[in-house]
């Protein structure tokens, strides 16, 4: 039995997220602002207890498209490049604070271009955010870096073009390429082009597959378009057979996609908003990690799914048990799959991650002696 972290604990241990979206983590008081600013006037309402209401009734969704609805008002404040710059400084700012070490956050820059932006300036913004919100965090004491993951909209035709957005800004921040938006009826082959210019560019690249459609969708993301990551992948249980007696039998892609250490970006709180999954208590992470699969936690949409790192790992915590052993073990599956150099990865396991679950860990040692000295008092 291992001790059990607090949830300050938790928040204070080096946290490593893959997959974040931009526009599904604005705090509800700069939906606003923004709003007012840049003349929205669509906003359900203006105040912000009440916008936060609207956007956390996400969380009862229950189908992907239904939860997809909640962005129209993010990406509608977003279409000026000084409000995409404050979502992005806030961003970093807001998950530094959470005890956030690396992150890859995500957006879809074809969004923001409603009012004359073009996607380079989009992306610029993006990058400019994220430089000031990093600066800041660490001024106040909460280091943090951040790559931009570009995302193309799949049920548009714009992945190409996109897909050169981020070959062509890769020396500036940003560290990969996404398809997002809904699944069932637009496949990962529906881009086909654009992941194979990615991979005659050495470009990285992960995709959603697995989440609002099944196992053809991971196979197409994996064998045809060659995804190194897996946004979700949690349906890839569906080819892993449970007997009566605990024993597992897994499938040819399930089994594929465990030797090869495909990571699975997994969001336990977004799994359950979108119906993926019907309870976290149920969800399919716990078998993943027992079975070894490269299982990593993320936050998908803060806003949306009322979430941060701290508390998917406490909710994860108090569903399976996990002590800072599985939170270490989930951080560095996350690190070593990151899109950054790997002397880079390498660094942050060894000089930050390491050390701070050490550090926590000896938490627990001096609690024990002090309990121990206590007792033979
Ligand atoms: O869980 C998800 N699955 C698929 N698409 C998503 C998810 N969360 C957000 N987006 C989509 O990605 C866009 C760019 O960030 C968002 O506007 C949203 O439409
Ligand atoms: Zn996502």
């Amino acid at each position: 039995m291992h001790d059990v972290p607090t949830p300050d604990q938790i928040q204070r241990a080096p946290k490593v997220l893959l997959h974040d979206h931009l526009d599904g983590g604005v705090r509800p008081k700069t939906v606003a602002e923004l709003a007012e600013l840049t003349g929205y006037d669509a906003l359900p309402t203006s105040d912000v207890d009440g916008l936060t209401k609207w956007f956390a009734a996400a969380t009862e969704a229950g189908s992907l498209e239904e939860y997809l609805e909640r962005f129209v008002h993010t990406v509608g404040i977003m279409q000026t490049a000084a409000a995409i710059s404050r979502v992005a400084a806030e961003c970093a700012e807001d998950l530094a604070a959470d005890g956030v070490v690396y992150a890859e956050v995500r957006y879809a820059p074809e969004l923001s271009t409603h009012k004359g932006l073009s996607l380079d300036e989009v992306v610029e913004a993006i990058l400019d955010g994220f430089r000031q919100g990093t600066a800041r965090a660490g001024h106040s004491g909460h280091h943090i870096r951040v790559g931009v993951l570009l995302c193309a909209m799949r049920q548009e035709s714009r992945a190409k073009e996109i897909a050169e957005l981020a070959v062509k800004y890769r020396d500036h921040g940003v560290v990969g390429f996404d398809i997002a938006g809904p699944e069932a009826g637009f496949p990962p082959t529906r881009s086909l082009d654009a992941f194979e210019y990615l991979r005659r560019e050495n470009c990285h690249f992960t995709i959603h597959a697995g989440e609002g459609f099944g196992l053809p969708s991971i196979w197409e993301a994996i064998q045809w378009c060659g995804a190194a990551r897996l946004g979700h992948g949690v349906r890839i249980v569906e080819d892993i057979a449970v007997a009566e007696d605990g024993s597992t039998r897994l499938g040819r892609l399930a089994s594929f996609v465990r030797d090869r250490r495909i990571p699975l970006e997994m969001c336990p709180r977004s799994n359950v908003h979108t119906g993926t999954v019907s309870s976290l208590a149920d969800h399919p992470i716990a078998l993943l990690r027992q079975l070894n699969f490269r299982v990593t936690v993320n936050t998908d949409n803060r806003l949306m799914s009322q979430t941060s790192m701290t508390r998917e790992f406490a909710e994860l915590a108090e569903h399976f048990g996990y002590g800072l052993d599985d939170l270490q073990w989930f951080t560095i599956n996350a690190m070593k799959s990151a899109f950054i150099p790997f002397d880079q990865r390498l660094a942050l396991i060894d000089e930050v991650i390491k050390p701070g679950y050490a550090a926590l860990r000896s938490e627990f040692v001096f609690d024990s002696v002090a309990q121990y000295t206590a007792a033979r008092r």
